[in-house]
């Protein structure tokens, strides 16, 4: 018997960062996966990844892996879960990932997801998207030291979705599909270094920086009203905003600055970094110039159209 389970990367397109601190936020489930095949092993547990490069045999009672190829920093969300979640007997876990790594699309997010609904499945456990979410919050949250639910309520659920203050989820029924491109470079980000940064800065300047992440909250409900009114030359402007306070709070790059004004000269009516920067990604809004934006990022980096998905974690058995 195989376990299947995959679940989607996502896209932040207002309130990165300051959603660790209570602000709300929108994000949408992309088009690309982290699917996790699962099975029975014989001896010890294994964790593969063709993908990515990396084979390694976990200790999952000592929270330890012996590497036999590759570098799989990703393993740390799969051993945090074996060790939470998992009674320690052998399982084989492959890895297939579609979803560019440390690119601020949320592939930790989509691994921990995936391998959560696999294992439960594996295990015969009764539950719903909304236990996977909670548990891969509290997962991300224990590998990363700090982790909004965002990421993993978005891989869970699926679709584009406004997350409040208070933690609830609403989906948007609107149609904004085709309107967006992301661009990214081969130059990673790591999550984890960047939402310490912000702390850090945050802790030092507490008057300034306060009030910074208040109003990227205000940006994220007024773009709310935008996407609901379907009003995308509204929703650039906010973008920009969003990234002059993104730049503020220090996780901005030379290579993603380039980016965001390369997609605005190319006709993006708005752009910014998508997820925790330092690296990774950016997200323009295109209402009229998708193609010539997705071109002139495609030139020197990575673009992909998106396509917001609206299928979140899934999950099946083959015999
Ligand atoms: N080549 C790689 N192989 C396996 N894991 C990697 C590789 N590069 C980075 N990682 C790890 O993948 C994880 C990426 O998660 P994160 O920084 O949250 O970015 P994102 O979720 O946006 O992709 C990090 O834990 C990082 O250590
Ligand atoms: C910076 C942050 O808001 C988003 C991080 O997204 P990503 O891991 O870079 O895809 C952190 C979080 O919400 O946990
Ligand atoms: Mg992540």
């Amino acid at each position: 018997m195989e376990i299947i389970a995959s679940a989607p990367g996502k896209t932040i397109l207002f309130g990165e960062h300051a959603v660790v601190y209570g602000e709300p936020a929108i994000a949408g489930a992309v088009n690309k996966r982290a699917t996790i095949r699962l099975k029975e092993a014989s001896d010890v547990s294994i964790f593969k990844s063709n993908d990515l490069g990396f084979e390694a045999e976990l200790d999952t009672v000592a929270k330890r892996y012996r590497l036999k190829k590759g570098k799989p920093g990703i393993i740390k969300y799969i051993l945090e879960i074996l060790h939470k979640c998992h009674d320690h007997s052998p399982i084989e876990l492959d890895l297939s990932l579609d979803i560019p790594i440390g690119s601020g699309l949320g592939s930790s997010a989509a691994v921990t997801v995936a391998t959560l609904a696999a294992l439960f499945k594996y295990q015969r456990k009764k539950f719903n998207k909304s236990f996977i979410a909670k548990k891969a919050h509290e997962i991300e949250n224990n590998v990363q030291g700090v982790a909004s639910p965002l990421d993993t309520r978005v891989s869970t659920f699926g679709g584009l979705i406004y997350l409040s203050k208070d933690k609830k989820i609403s989906k948007f029924d609107t149609n904004l599909k085709s309107s967006f491109v992301i661009g990214y470079t081969s130059k990673r980000g790591n999550t984890g270094r960047m939402v310490k940064s912000v702390k850090s800065l945050k802790n030092r300047n507490p008057m300034v920086v306060n009030p910074i992440i208040k109003t990227i909250g205000k940006i994220t409900d007024e773009a709310k009203i935008a996407i609901i009114k379907k009003q995308e030359f509204k929703l650039g402007e906010l973008m920009n905003i969003n990234q002059g306070l993104l730049d503020s709070l220090g996780v901005n790059t030379n290579e993603l600055s380039r980016m965001v004004y390369l997609a605005r000269k190319a006709g993006a009516s708005g752009s910014k970094i998508t997820g925790a920067g330092g690296g990774g990604s950016i997200i323009a809004c295109c209402p009229r110039n998708q193609d010539r934006v997705f071109k002139a990022l495609s030139y020197h980096d990575n673009a992909i159209k998106v396509n917001f998905s609206n299928r979140g974690v899934f999950v099946k058995e083959i015999r």
